[in-house]
């Protein structure tokens, strides 16, 4: 964050945001969050974005005829087949530690979805949450069924039996790459900060802390979409299932994630033009811009990296806010979406001043 300019405060309409502690400039870069904590790439994309920029290689070729995926690849024994637009990208992915470890992860979440289609296709049978949702959702009814999935995951018998039925759909497998991918940068974290334990240096802050201290839409996606909470299940209880002994210690993060990717997470497009989500990411220190109807700012992803610009001049004590949504719709569906998406009611000044009869929304 660039200290001097923005700062973050709480509002009284939508939670912390941030707001200009000095006027700035129309087109000034304020702000800049490097990479995701925890992303995946759609698979239907995975041959075509570059697993270290996220080029994608149709934007990129646009003539009849050019290819559409990208042809330079890492294979390991152990790890997923990822693809890159160039030898840079490669180099600099292979010379990481988190790309390779997530791509060996996700070659073991690939196999064990595959041996759970091939029993559910046989029986079917899924019965992690086995009453329906009651009609009303409430906090305690969440955390039951969070409580009655750990007991079935502390035995490892039941746990195989249950994965060995369970029918993982593909949205579900997408779910728990994204999730593992946190999981990878949480272990990596933690094993850095054990080899540095002995060394003078202390890192500033724990990636982790920041993401726990995320605004949670656990209850009203739950309570939107009941189905969801299933899913969530389901997910966590595969992931117990398939990760390595060294990694299952993380799996708890699994919930943290959940309840927090929904309201923070942003889509990874191909381009300005937004005309194919090719997966999701979040990027946590970049989770505190509130949305408004008539944003002052905008994002625009470089490589991993997320830059937010002033779009106009802004003046002192001015909130900071992108757009969540298409903002050149009508209000009636300006407000269905972020209902139904964000799960809120926007209280930005464009919505208030539409407001028929200029009432409040509140
Ligand atoms: C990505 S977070 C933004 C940071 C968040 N305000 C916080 O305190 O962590 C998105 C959430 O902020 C709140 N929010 C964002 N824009 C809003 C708006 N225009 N009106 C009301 N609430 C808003 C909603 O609760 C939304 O789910």
């Amino acid at each position: 964050m660039i200290q001097s300019l923005i700062g973050l405060r709480t509002t009284p309409h939508g939670g912390r945001s941030l707001f200009a502690i000095q006027p700035i400039a129309e087109g000034t870069s304020i702000f800049t969050c490097e990479a995701p904590f925890a992303h995946v790439i759609y698979k239907d994309y995975r041959r075509e974005v570059c697993a270290q920029c996220f080029a994608y290689a149709a934007s990129t070729f646009r003539s009849i005829g050019d290819p559409r995926t990208w042809s330079i690849k890492s294979c390991r024994v152990t790890a997923e087949t990822v693809w890159f637009c160039t030898d840079e990208c490669k180099v600099t992915w292979e010379s990481g530690v988190i790309g390779p470890l997530i791509a060996d992860i996700n070659a073991l979440l690939g196999k064990a979805k595959i041996a759970t289609r091939r029993n559910s296709a046989r029986d079917g049978y899924d019965s992690i949450l086995p009453n329906g949702p009651p009609a009303q959702i409430t906090q305690d009814y969440i955390d039951k069924a969070w409580a009655d999935v750990e007991e079935l995951v502390s035995s490892r018998a039941r746990l195989s039996s249950y994965c060995s039925m369970m029918n993982l759909e593909d949205m579900e497998l997408e779910i728990s790459r994204s999730v593992a991918s946190a999981i990878v940068q949480r272990y990596v974290f933690d094993h850095r900060l054990a080899s540095l334990a002995t060394s003078s240096i202390i890192p500033t802050s724990d990636p982790w802390t920041e993401v726990l201290d995320l605004q949670s839409s656990e209850l009203s996606n739950v309570s939107l979409r009941p189905y969801i909470l299933a899913a969530h299940l389901r997910v966590y209880a595969f992931l117990c299932h398939s990760l390595p002994k060294h990694l299952r210690l993380y799996v708890p993060t699994a919930r943290h994630i959940l309840a927090r990717d929904t309201g923070n997470a942003f889509g990874i497009w191909d381009g300005d033009h937004r005309d194919e989500m090719l997966g999701w990411g979040i990027w946590v220190s970049a989770s505190y811009f509130n949305h408004s109807c008539c944003p002052n700012v905008k994002k625009t992803r470089v490589g991993r990296t997320m830059h937010f610009t002033t779009s106009r001049s802004v003046e002192i004590g001015e909130e900071l806010c992108i757009s969540y949504i298409d903002t050149s719709q009508a209000i009636a569906q300006r407000r269905q979406d972020l209902e139904n998406s964000w799960f809120f009611k926007c209280g930005c000044q464009r919505c208030q001043s539409e407001e028929p009869n200029g009432a409040s929304p509140h």
